[in-house]
């Protein structure tokens, strides 16, 4: 191990080298399991991460061994200056992907590809219209869809991301196995997480076991062997024969993957969370604004991260997380 990886590498031995990066806190979207229906407070604009505050932030992770960079929110193709902020990162010795509902790819699409951002994971939990408005409360699935096609006809490599919820579209699993016949996509199922203000419930959740057992009676499927690289990936991934695309499932709860996590989290108002789950958070963006070094602060974050998310006592236990009550919505975490 290089000096370089040793403040990124907790006590169980995971590095990490994946930085999720949230832009904002704000959405073009109100999905219904993301955010709280009345709405989060949302942080004051001055205490946001600038373009340059990002850049400085990230380069310090970068320089400690984070070699993948993810941009999220929110929406983050809504920050104004998404273009100097890829600009910028673009520069770093990273692979660059983002997170996004999809909705802007065509404003943004020529800057993804100036900078090699070829990554791109797209949520989208049905294929019904009507639906769609239901769950985002806008009416915007046409223009979400244009886009997954415009990705596609411009090879980029995308995932669907698609958030399972008892009685809204578990009944369209099928249909999202059966659109991978088609098109190049990776469709991955995630089961339902608890977040602040988002109604969880363990009945509303669709699990890794159920919808296996569901495509199983329609196809034959084959696991995909994870390549080296992709060891720390969220989801495990299943292919059909003869199908362009695969599917995979993200199965946080029933079977949570964090032996392996790799994963920090850098929220907007520039506060690093080492879990998903976790309540605490350690005030980055202040000591950099101060031109204090953050490498300790970062290092000290890395070192209190717990063996498994909270709510576990054993990483194949089915066991519900905690919900920690002072934990951020999830449209202020970034996923
Ligand atoms: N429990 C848990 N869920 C995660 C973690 N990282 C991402 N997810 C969830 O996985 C889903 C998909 O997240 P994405 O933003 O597409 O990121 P990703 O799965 O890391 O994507 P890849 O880099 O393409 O593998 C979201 O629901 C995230 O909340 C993690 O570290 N722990
Ligand atoms: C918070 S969103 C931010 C990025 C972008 N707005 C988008 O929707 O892709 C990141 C990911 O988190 C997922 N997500 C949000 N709330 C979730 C929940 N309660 N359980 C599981 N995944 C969730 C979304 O489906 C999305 O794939
Ligand atoms: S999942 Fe993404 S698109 Fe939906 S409200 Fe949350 S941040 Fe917005
Ligand atoms: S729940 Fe926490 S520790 Fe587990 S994989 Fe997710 S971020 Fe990592």
């Amino acid at each position: 191990m290089t000096a370089s990886n040793t403040i990124l590498t907790d006590g169980f031995g995971r590095r990490h080298n994946y930085l999720r990066i949230s832009l904002l806190e704000k959405c073009n979207l109100r999905c219904t399991y993301c955010m709280p229906a009345d709405g989060i407070v949302l942080s004051p604009k001055a205490s946001l991460m600038t373009a340059d505050e990002i850049f400085g932030i990230a380069q310090t992770f970068a320089q400690n061994g984070v070699d993948k960079i993810r941009l999220t929110g929110g929406e983050p193709l809504l920050r104004k200056d998404f273009p100097e902020i890829v600009s910028k990162l673009a520069v770093l010795d990273v692979s660059l992907s983002v997170t996004t509902n999809g909705i802007l790819i065509d404003r943004h699409i020529d800057v993804l590809k100036q900078f090699n951002v070829k990554k791109i994971n797209l949520s989208l939990d049905t294929l019904v219209s009507s639906k769609f408005a239901s769950i985002t409360l806008r009416n915007q699935f046409e223009k979400v869809i244009d886009n997954l096609h415009l990705l596609l006809n411009n090879d980029f490599q995308v995932k669907v991301n698609v958030v399972l919820i008892k009685g809204f579209n578990d009944n369209e699993i099928v249909d999202f196995v059966k659109l991978t016949q088609f098109l190049p996509i990776s469709v991955r199922f995630i089961e339902f997480m608890p977040f602040a203000g988002n109604e969880w419930d363990r009945s509303k959740m669709v699990s890794q076991n159920e919808i296996l057992s569901l495509v199983e009676t329609q196809f034959s499927l084959e696991e995909i062997q994870k390549l080296e690289d992709e060891k720390n990936f969220t989801s495990r991934n299943y292919k059909i024969k003869g199908f362009q695309g695969d599917f995979g499932i993200i199965s946080s709860i029933t079977n949570p993957f964090c032996d392996s996590c790799n994963r920090i989290r850098l929220t907007a108002d520039g506060k690093i969370k080492n879990c998903l789950f976790s309540n605490s958070e350690t005030d980055l963006l202040t000591p950099f604004r101060n031109g204090e070094s953050i490498e300790n602060l970062i290092s000290e974050s890395i070192q209190n991260k717990k063996r498994v998310r909270a709510g576990m006592s054993g990483i194949n236990e089915i066991n519900d997380p905690v919900l920690h009550s002072d934990n951020r919505s999830m449209i202020a975490i970034g996923g």
